[in-house]
């Protein structure tokens, strides 16, 4: 099995380019479902997630290319099945964005349940709610889930949570919708606005993307067209947190300067130097000596729930105690045992850890339980003395494209070995 290896490195230092962001390309990989042309794509980047849910445009009957190694052709012209089997939504939760594009465009399709995952129970309540809303009727069964919907009409839809998937899937669904539609307390997401982007691009006619209401006129048909992905603002911030918590002095590259100004706040208030260069370049510098902070996950603008376990990475380290409260999954505390196994102290009461600094963590072998807690076991194992093995390394390819060449640019010391 393929391990990824970390061993105590040197305070990061360089320049390290972000890639496209995955949360942006997931949801605009499905939307290309809702044109019958061409639909090109750029900075796209080499994840795993990207691979399956291409897998399933194809299994489809869309024709996917991917033409270099950042860009992707998808044509879906020609689509004939609207199923999505099991196999492929279990393997990543995004691919049930592929339900509005595939309802709106067929007027029909069978979904396989998502089911939960390591960080929560991830119901699609929401997701529903709004299909039924413009008047799809859904049944379940057999761990299937069935829409059908002579004709979508539009209407308002007030999410009782400002859920980024489901206002993806409604958004999408309700561009070939008769009539408006408005998303009322909507995700604010700057993949949201991505996504607004691509499909009005292609034709929609959205509004008020990345506030918290969205208006979205229907139209006809939606054409083909070309677009960049934004920047991966999670990457980035993995990258500026593990330039903090060594002691670095790195330039952060390709990366939208407000889409993390919530992570910039705590880092300065933790008295690490940051400063923005342009709106495409940040410069982050530190001397390794940081305060304690307090942290609370929330929906955009407030700190991402995505990067809470770096974060968590980097506190342990820091003398003093410091709180973290998550309030976006119910479960996203995995991580929490792997860095007490690195010799982190942290206690969980309810939805918010304590830790108590300690001066030194220490290798071990650990185990990526999911995406971020992977990345922060990465972080934890460049400070770490001696060496960390981290295990189930395929959460980290989910969403990370070339971490270990871009952290070797870096100075680090990883590397990935078959044990
Ligand atoms: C591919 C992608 O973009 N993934 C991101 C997306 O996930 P995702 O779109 O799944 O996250 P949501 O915003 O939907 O979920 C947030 C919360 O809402 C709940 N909920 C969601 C839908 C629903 O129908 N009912 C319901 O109760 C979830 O269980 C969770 O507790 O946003 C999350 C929150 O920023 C990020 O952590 C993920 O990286
Ligand atoms: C939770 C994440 O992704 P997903 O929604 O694809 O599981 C993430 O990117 O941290």
């Amino acid at each position: 099995m393929e391990k990824i290896i970390v061993e105590q490195s040197p305070p990061l230092s360089g320049v390290v380019r972000v890639s496209g962001a995955k949360n942006s390309v997931l949801p605009i990989l499905a939307a290309s479902l809702l044109s019958t042309e061409k639909c090109i794509l750029e900075d796209v980047p080499s994840l795993k997630d990207v691979e399956v849910l291409c897998e399933l445009l194809t299994s489809l009957g869309a024709d996917v290319l991917r033409k270099k190694a950042n860009i992707i052709e998808v044509n879906s012209k020609n689509l004939d099945n609207d199923e999505a089997p099991y196999d492929l939504i279990r393997r990543m939760r995004a691919s049930f964005l592929v339900m509005g594009p595939l309802l709106a465009r067929m007027g029909k399709t069978r979904i396989s349940l998502p089911g939960g995952c390591a960080i929560g129970s991830r119901p699609i309540d929401l997701h529903l709610k709004g299909f039924k809303a413009l008047g799809a009727e859904i049944t379940m069964g057999n761990g299937f889930i069935e829409a059908t919907a002579e004709k979508l009409i539009g209407t308002t839809i007030y999410l009782d949570f400002p859920s980024v998937g489901a206002t993806e899937n409604i958004m999408m669904a309700a561009t070939l919708a008769e009539g408006q539609t408005l998303i009322e307390n909507a995700a604010e997401e700057p993949e949201i606005i991505d996504l607004a982007n691509f499909l009005n691009k292609m034709g929609a006619n959205i509004k008020g993307a990345g506030t918290d209401t969205i208006r979205i006129q229907g139209v006809k048909k939606l054409t083909g067209t070309q677009h960049t992905v934004i920047p991966d603002r999670i990457e980035a911030g993995t990258y500026i947190i593990g330039a903090a918590m060594t002691g670095g002095d790195v330039i952060v590259e390709n990366v939208v300067s407000f889409h993390i100004h919530p992570l910039i706040a705590k880092l300065r208030e933790a008295g690490v130097y940051i400063e923005e260069l342009d709106n495409e370049r940040i410069h982050v510098k530190s001397n390794g000596n940081m305060k304690t902070i307090d942290i609370k996950t929330l929906p955009y603008p407030g700190f991402p729930t995505d990067l809470q376990a770096q974060m968590m990475a980097m506190l342990s380290r820091i003398e003093g105690a410091s709180m973290i409260t998550e309030t976006v999954f119910e479960n996203r505390f995995m991580h929490v045992d792997e860095l007490k196994r690195m010799g982190a102290n942290i206690r969980i009461d309810n939805r918010t850890a304590i830790l108590e600094g300690v001066s030194a963590l220490t290798g071990a072998e650990v185990s990526a339980t999911d995406l971020r807690a992977g990345a922060a076991l990465v972080l934890a194992g460049l400070v770490a003395q001696g060496k960390t093995i981290i295990n189930n390394i395929y959460h980290i390819d989910r969403g990370y494209d070339g971490i270990e060449e871009k952290l070797r640019g870096l100075g680090a010391i990883i590397y990935r070995q078959e044990m």
